[in-house]
């Protein structure tokens, strides 16, 4: 498949973003293309409970392992504005994470070991649900990587718009944070706007909790060590002359190990009574994890991997620093070896927002990086 076709299937998957576990055209098309390749060696799987994934297996001529390739394949809730011709036809969703890259280098790879057989084993895995709702977890509760579909070793990249297009970034030890979702529910009382003694006014308790949440970073951690909440959204009331009853902030807590991040969850909880008693209110505070573990890369791959990106002139090689993205590629790092990395795809514009527009010369380059790395990998 020439770098033509593979830029034509991005901008197609781009058009057809899709949330968390309804990829449902997304994963239509993906089997279409694969369809489209040659079948001799290859074998579909499904996963009855995750029916917008797709497992394929490539079997290999003299295998010692079986190697994994994951990609993501679930879009933002987000408007996009790019103004690109192939711009997202579903209203409100975007793909504003590079998915829709993740998947075309992941179709390139597949693509060129369908038609010459690797050594080793191959399971690619296209995963639903990145962004919320813990896909890699549920698919390995579900055990789809089990039987042929069984992994040794698991490979997968995120995009990077502030590494040159093309480059692949990747350190030893913690890629990601792992991060938990916050969901706070504050319960009191409405009443007229005149009346603040016979209410219980949740926008005067959400306002304190918000401000007491914040010195959960700059007072309560080891100012060496690194963790970040962002309560991203907010709501209360419906008009400015009645009080409001009740308040919902939803967030994220990022931290680089599991201690940090259940240290952070604490904090939380004991703010969260403090005020209840304060303002004499009801808060139900739910804390979910899912599969959201810090992405911890395998020792002794990530330094083959490091070591084959490094000496490869034709890699433009960056050792990075850990990230506060979060990835439930963490989950599968927990199960399985593997090793995360980045791939850069040069944009002024970062992750998770409307004018996201990553370079597409990043693809080829993508594909032929990794591709070299796994046949090299499957020589030893
Ligand atoms: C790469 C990336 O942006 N990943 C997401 C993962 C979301 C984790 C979870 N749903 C949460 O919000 O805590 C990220 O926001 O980092």
């Amino acid at each position: 498949m020439s770098e033509m076709n593979l830029i034509d299937i991005r901008r197609h998957l781009h058009q057809i973003p899709e949330l968390a576990l309804h990829e449902n055209q997304t994963h239509d098309y993906l089997l279409h293309i694969i369809g489209s390749f040659k079948q001799k060696y290859l074998t579909l799987g499904s996963i009855e409970s995750l029916p917008t994934a797709i497992l394929v297996r490539i079997k290999g001529s003299n295998p010692n392992r079986t190697i994994g390739y994951r990609t993501d394949i679930d879009a933002l809730p987000i408007e996009e504005k790019t103004n690109l011709p192939f711009s997202s036809i579903h209203p409100g969703v975007m793909h504003a994470c590079g998915h829709d890259v993740h998947m075309t280098v992941a179709l390139g790879i597949l693509h060129y070991f369908t038609e010459h057989q690797p050594k080793d084993n191959l399971v690619f895995f296209f995963q639903p649900a990145e962004e919320s709702e813990s896909g890699g977890r549920l698919a390995y509760e579900a055990n789809a990587f089990s039987d042929q579909f069984r992994i040794n070793e698991f490979y997968g990249l995120h995009d990077n718009p502030s590494l040159p297009a093309g480059s692949i970034g990747c350190r030893m030890g913690t890629l990601f944070a792992g991060t938990t979702e916050i969901n706070i529910d504050l319960t009191g009382k409405g009443g007229h706007a005149a009346y603040p003694q016979n209410a219980n006014d949740m926008v005067v308790a959400a306002a304190q909790l918000i401000s007491q949440i914040q010195t959960i970073i700059s007072r309560s951690i080891d100012p060496i060590q690194s963790g970040v909440i962002t309560l991203g959204k907010i709501e209360a009331g419906t008009i400015r002359n009645v009080i409001a009853g009740h308040a919902r902030i939803e967030g994220t807590i990022r931290g680089l190990t599991q201690s940090m991040i259940e240290l952070i969850d604490q904090r939380l909880k004991d703010i969260c009574h403090g005020i209840e008693l304060s303002y004499n209110c009801k808060i139900d505070l739910e804390l979910n994890q899912g599969g959201y573990y810090p992405v911890k890369n395998n020792s002794a791959l990530t330094k083959g991997f490091i070591n084959f990106m490094k000496n490869n002139s034709d890699v433009d090689f960056i050792e990075t620093q850990p990230a506060m993205t979060g990835e439930d590629f963490g989950y599968l790092l927990s199960k399985i070896p593997g090793t995360m990395f980045w791939l850069g795809v040069g944009d002024d514009s970062s992750l998770h927002t409307a004018t996201l527009t990553p370079d597409e010369s990043s693809i080829g380059k993508g594909v032929n990086a990794i591709t070299s790395f796994l046949e090299n990998r499957m020589k030893e």
